[in-house]
């Protein structure tokens, strides 16, 4: 008998930066990646044998250049979403202090932008549930 075929779930992990003035930090996927030219909260998937935290201090390093230390992390909400060729599990992580001003490294448009102003910019289908979330909590 076949097995039964089992989703796979991809853990990803994601922040949302925000600045004093409250604007909240988007990155554009470069060229080259899945949902290139898509706008979205900066982060990557979580390697073996990193936690979700470790993973992305990694990515805000690399993606963006600044030193974030894993206590900043402020666990904020998740996405578990069915995508094309896996289930996708992000959880996002409230970002309020850091250290170096955010460079797109990896030749990625990067935009502050006001909460109101979130629906203004495309993201992948899976974030659309968080700009009224992130709306009502953050104002
Ligand atoms: N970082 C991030 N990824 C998202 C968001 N929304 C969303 O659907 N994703 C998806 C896109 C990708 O399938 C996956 C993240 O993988 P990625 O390709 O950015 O991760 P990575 O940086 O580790 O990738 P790579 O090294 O393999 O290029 O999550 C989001 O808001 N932020």
């Amino acid at each position: 008998m076949p097995s039964p075929v089992r989703p796979h779930t991809l853990l990803v992990t994601a922040a949302i930066l925000i600045k004093q003035d409250g604007t909240i930090l988007l990155a554009q996927r470069p060229e080259g990646k899945t949902f290139a030219g898509l706008w979205e909260f900066p982060g990557g998937k979580v390697e073996v044998p990193e936690s979700p935290e470790a993973a992305l201090v990694r990515e805000l390093h690399e993606e963006l250049g600044i030193t974030v230390r894993p206590d900043a992390l402020e666990p904020f909400t998740f996405v578990s979403e069915e995508c094309a060729t896996f289930h996708l599990l992000m959880v996002l992580y409230l970002v309020r202090e850091w250290e170096n001003e955010p460079v797109g490294r990896e030749g990625q448009n990067l935009a502050w932008v006001p909460t109101n102003k979130l629906g203004e910019y495309p993201m992948p289908k899976a974030d659309a549930p968080l700009v009224p979330h992130i709306q009502t909590l953050l104002g």
